[in-house]
């Protein structure tokens, strides 16, 4: 007979876990109800306390009791809400796995009053730390490092930090794995750089997880919310990952931005080189650049890419990856998007293509009003807050540009985030400036009431050019 420590191991031998447990119950459930239709109105709905036990304290998957197609169809819904009138939504592309899709997990630590040592999630709007030992969205790998730094922490004696006293050094830990390489980074987030007994530690971890390829001590003293302090040390290997991404090798620090969900990311950044059409001979511009990656993507299909990117660690890796990949068309500039256009504008430059992928406030309007005076043929416009995107494509629009198509892409299931990306086209507004209407002499010498008449026909004229321009 099956003793209970056989019970609870998998197939390969590892401990079972909930969602193991949890996924035997519904495979269970799924074959009692297999020829049973669903009751109307109610199918595809399960109960969310089947999927995950943390949803209410966490906060963060909102759409836990809709199927994968109902939010599916409410996202698309609401950004064809957000951008009625602006832009056609042609679709939602959706994730084949909408499971264990993050590849950065951040947990935080923090200690009971009994001295246990527990890590997960704050709590819906506290710093309060909700214990999580697996996510529906996170890599298992991660959240496996996880739970076995947390029985480290204990035998090594390392303090877990301690916001209101100020005391103790552990404050969180990030986990980010490259899908595609197989490469895993961990960062020990710490008040202070000295770590006590740091290579044994580091090789307790390694034995228990070899496939970790580089761990770093970032140090954070801040007071603020941001999980991460400036100051890398490098424990083990070489403190960044690399990953692959449409062919192309991104180097990943600590702290540079990448997409959390690389299996979307290369068919969102797929659509977003289709739209553009480049042939070669384009002068392209990748705004909001991150570690490079659209630019580097497209380069391949353009003349010659100019990224520009606020965070220099990015910018930094950005210069890794394009040596890194033996791209020599694409420059980079580490400075604010805006400012960087408008003294791209004032030198009188121009760009056929801009991508831009800003972050979840958008763009400003220093940018905005560059890209016009830049008058690029295509804006392909990636963004992750269809609000902000309304708002931007509002002003290109009214500024010599049609939007001509949306998509929205599922980069984060089980949350209500809508990740979309828009295409937009120069009118040949100038020829607008040039309609010749032809007026006899004569006509010239008007009463007033008939000048009316004359200029309401031109009006119309205008018009109606306008409309076929468009
Ligand atoms: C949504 S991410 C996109 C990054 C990249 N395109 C990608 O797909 O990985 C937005 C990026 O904008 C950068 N950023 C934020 N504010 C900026 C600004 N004012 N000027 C330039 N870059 C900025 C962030 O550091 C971040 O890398």
């Amino acid at each position: 007979m099956e003793n209970t420590r056989e019970k609870n191991k998998r197939a390969d031998g590892r401990k079972k876990t909930y969602f193991d447990r949890e996924n035997k119950k519904k495979a269970a459930r799924t074959e009692k109800t297999k020829s049973v239709a669903p009751e109307k109105g109610k199918q595809k709905k399960s109960s969310s306390s089947s999927k995950c036990p943390y949803q209410k304290k966490c906060g963060g998957c909102t759409y836990l009791n809709l199927s994968y197609e109902e939010q599916l169809a409410k996202k698309e819904q609401f950004l064809k809400k957000t951008l009625k009138g602006i832009v056609p939504v042609k679709g939602m592309v959706g994730m084949e796995n909408p499971y264990h899709y993050r590849n950065k997990v951040n947990s935080a630590f923090a200690r009971k009053k009994d001295g246990t040592i527990i890590s997960g999630i704050y709590e819906k709007g506290t710093h309060k730390v909700v214990p999580v030992d697996e996510c529906l969205l996170e890599d298992q790998r991660a959240d496996a490092i996880i739970r076995d730094i947390r029985s480290l922490l204990k035998s090594f004696k390392i303090m877990i930090y301690n916001e209101d006293s100020g005391y103790g050094l552990l404050r969180h830990v990030m986990v980010r794995t490259g899908f595609a390489s197989g490469e895993i980074m961990v960062v020990l987030v710490c008040v202070s750089p000295v770590f006590p007994s740091k290579n044994n530690f580091v090789k307790a971890l390694r034995k228990l997880h070899p496939e970790i390829t580089t761990i770093v001590l970032n140090v954070n003293d801040r007071t603020d919310s941001m999980v991460l302090g400036k100051r890398d040390i490098v424990l083990f290997g070489r403190g960044y990952i690399e990953d692959e991404l449409c062919g192309c090798t991104f180097r990943i620090s600590p702290q540079s931005f990448y997409q959390v969900n690389p299996v979307q990311t290369k068919n969102l950044y797929e659509k977003a080189i289709s739209l553009a059409g480049l042939t070669g001979n384009e002068r392209v511009m990748d705004a909001y650049c991150g570690i490079g990656t659209i630019g580097l993507i497209a380069s391949r299909d353009a003349r010659e890419v100019i990224s520009v990117e606020l965070n220099p660690d990015a910018v930094r890796d950005a210069v890794t990856n394009a040596k890194r990949n033996q791209i020599k068309n694409v420059s980079f500039y580490q400075n604010d998007a805006g400012a960087f256009m408008v003294s791209m504008a004032e030198k009188g430059e121009k760009a056929d293509i801009v991508f831009m992928d800003p972050p979840r406030a958008g763009s400003d309007e220093a940018f905005l009003s560059s890209v016009v005076t830049l008058s690029p043929k295509k804006v392909v416009y990636v963004s992750c807050n269809p609000e902000t995107l309304a708002r931007d494509l509002r002003y290109l629009t009214k500024h010599g540009y049609k939007a001509e198509e949306a998509w929205g892409y599922d980069m984060f299931a089980w949350s209500e985030h809508v990740e979309s990306i828009v295409l937009l086209s120069k009118l040949k507004s100038n020829k607008l400036k040039h309609i010749n209407v032809e007026l006899e002499m004569d006509e010239l010498d008007l009463m007033a009431a008939e000048s009316k008449a004359i200029y309401a026909e031109v009006k119309d004229y205008v018009s109606e050019a306008k409309r076929i321009e468009s």
